[in-house]
């Protein structure tokens, strides 16, 4: 297993398999012999109702849950339990809250990972204010604690947190969810952006289908832990798999400010 290291540059782009995956939670069937591959530098959106099994799908990628039957791979490579720190160091997870822990300041935050990999602060401080140029974030609040951000700020942090060590990927479970449509609709076009700068392989979750097409050209629709459609956002508009992805879309097109 040769997951790259973290301190070895050049950071490659992940490529992330399921295969044949089937994951139950005390009898729940969480998925259901779901097979789906990423590729390198792609930006995919898994959407789907709430229980349709997309988080699972990223904590299995990340190993934080464990697939019954079927591979998990990463870099082209079955996920191995003893190997799973440096998958995990490789991989950017942002979460939705963003996650971040109250008694620290963002900066606290942000230095956590590097610390554990034994960074100096002055490479903390400025791998964080570039990431803090990234994301459009004043300096000054990087010496704040999560409750004096708003919702915005600590979501930009969250995702800095997720870059900090240049992860090959970034699994992202409804990152902006918590957030007011403005703030939104803002962090959206932030996001695309950021995802097209730095050409890494981005999975996101998102209940929003029209979040979904505006992040991504693949969307991947889930339903009861079943794959139902893959493809474009069109495809699933003009060419539904079924009468669910017509329903699921003509939902979200009928929502005021859907879509459509
Ligand atoms: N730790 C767990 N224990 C028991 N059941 C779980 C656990 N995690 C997930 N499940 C169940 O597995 C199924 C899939 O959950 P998952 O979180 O992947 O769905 P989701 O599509 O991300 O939903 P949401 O959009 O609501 O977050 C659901 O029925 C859920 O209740």
């Amino acid at each position: 297993m040769s997951f790259p290291q973290p301190d070895q540059p050049p950071r490659h782009a992940a490529d992330f398999a399921l295969r044949e995956v089937t994951k139950h939670y005390n009898g729940v069937s969480a998925l259901k012999d779901v097979s789906l591959s990423f590729a390198a530098g792609s930006t995919t959106a898994l959407i789907g109702g709430s229980g349709a099994g997309k988080s699972t799908v990223l904590r299995l990628l990340l190993g934080l849950d464990w697939p019954d039957t079927g591979t998990v791979t990463a870099w082209g490579e079955a996920l191995q339990r003893d190997r799973l720190l440096a998958l995990r160091q490789r991989v950017g997870y942002v979460i939705q809250e963003g996650g971040l822990f109250p008694h620290l300041t963002a900066l606290g935050n942000l230095a956590l990972q590097p610390r554990y990999l034994g960074w100096e602060a002055e490479r903390i401080r400025q791998r964080a204010h570039e990431l803090a140029e990234l994301a459009r974030l004043p300096i000054d609040v990087l010496t704040r604690y999560p409750a004096e951000l708003s919702g915005g700020q600590r979501q930009r942090v969250a995702l800095m947190r997720g870059l900090m060590a240049d992860p090959g990927a970034l699994l992202l479970d409804e990152p902006l969810g918590a957030l007011d449509p403005i703030v939104r609709h803002e962090l959206q076009d932030e996001l695309k952006r950021i995802f097209s700068e730095l050409g890494k392989t981005v999975i996101v979750v998102t209940h929003d289908l029209a979040e979904a097409a505006w992040f991504a050209d693949r969307l991947v629709l889930l339903r009861d832990g079943h794959v139902v459609q893959d493809g474009r956002y069109e495809d699933l508009l003009d060419r539904p798999a079924d009468d669910f992805v017509r329903a699921f879309t003509h939902a979200q097109r009928a929502l005021p400010g859907g879509a459509a």
